[in-house]
């Protein structure tokens, strides 16, 4: 059986900057995406897809709140604006690999699994929302709406502006990972844990009920590439590489780092919890449990950085 590579697509590589939210915008990124996936398919890979909706599960809140304030439509609770996000994203990319595979003329079947990740009632995350959602304002717009809004919460992202954050609880289990499994064993290629999963909590006759959480999708995609078996981690984001000194003068790419030399990183504060944290503990986590291989860069980079050519690459 050949090797088993998860990528996990970022929600904000969908959007990539504010003004480019339309569903079209986010057809042509998911494009943009797919070409690369494909061109690994066709060196042989078994590719499991998985794509975050950070600013899009937002959106959906933002609409249903809205709609809520001016029309007394009811609210769409959190956990199924998310689920609304896994259909949304994940007909996106399907439609998309469907429609590459059909133009090279390659026969390979395609199927989206709404997947529901179990997270611990008791999680702490529960009560200190993390996880930014959503558009970016600037810190006078936040500040407004969070006199509008006493029970909403801000954090500044990465400099790129304020965001509204939900809570995060970590994932411990992808509950149809034996589907994704079998659909992997029978030659299909798998889109999965989209936006981390819809966060379900388990009761003790084995029910499980959704809460109102958005998972970091970097863990839910570890945590199913821990259970898949997959070797490669391949996360795509907004930068082609991993920095050190991240926007300051002496901002350094990292083209490749061991396990010790990142977590070493961490130590230093490199990495900003809520976007590029996330994605270094994965990787660490991962690759100490069962992969041999991460590499973290943009969609356009996928291709040059199977080759080692771009990308950041981290190792054991
Ligand atoms: N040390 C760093 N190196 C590279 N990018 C960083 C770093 N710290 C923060 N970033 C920012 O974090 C972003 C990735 O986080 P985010 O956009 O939240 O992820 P996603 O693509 O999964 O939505 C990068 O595009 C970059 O803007
Ligand atoms: N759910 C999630 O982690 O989304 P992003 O990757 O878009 O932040």
């Amino acid at each position: 059986m050949k090797e088993i590579v998860i990528v996990a697509i970022g929600g904000n590589s969908l959007v990539k900057e504010n003004g480019l939210d339309s569903i079209h915008d986010q057809s042509e990124a998911v494009k943009e995406v797919v070409v690369n996936i494909v061109d690994m398919v066709q060196e042989g890979y078994n590719v499991v897809v998985t794509h975050g909706n950070g600013p899009q599960v937002g959106f959906g809140l933002r609409r249903s709140e809205i709609a809520h304030e001016i029309a007394g439509m009811s609210p769409v609770p959190l956990v199924n604006c998310g689920a609304d996000t896994q259909g949304g994203i994940g007909y996106l990319i399907q439609q998309a690999l469907i429609n590459e595979f059909a133009v090279r003329g390659i026969h390979k079947n395609v199927a989206t699994v709404i997947t529901q990740v179990e997270v611990s009632s008791e999680d702490p995350n529960f009560k200190n929302p993390t996880k930014p959602v959503g558009s970016f304002f600037s810190q006078e717009q936040a500040e407004k709406m969070k006199k509008e809004h006493p029970e909403w919460s801000f954090v500044e992202d990465s400099g790129r502006g304020y965001r509204r954050v939900v809570p995060s609880p970590r994932p411990i289990d992808i509950v149809e990972k034996d589907a994704i499994k079998s659909l992997i064993d029978g030659g299909f290629v798998v889109v999965a844990a989209g936006g981390g999963g819809i966060a379900v909590v388990k009761a003790e006759d084995n029910t499980y009920k959704g809460v109102d959480a958005v998972i970091d999708k970097d863990f839910a995609t570890s945590l199913l590439a821990e259970q898949i078996h997959a070797e490669i981690l391949i996360i795509t984001t907004g930068v082609s590489r991993v920095c050190i000194n991240y926007g300051k003068p002496n901002q350094q790419e990292l083209s490749k780092m061991t396990v010790d030399e990142t977590k070493q990183y961490v130590l230093e504060n490199h990495f900003p919890a809520g976007s590029m944290l996330p994605k270094i503990e994965a990787s660490l986590s991962f690759l100490e449990k069962s992969g041999t291989r991460v590499i973290i860069t943009n969609p356009e980079s996928l291709k040059d950085a199977m080759n080692e050519q771009a990308g950041t690459h981290i190792v054991k």
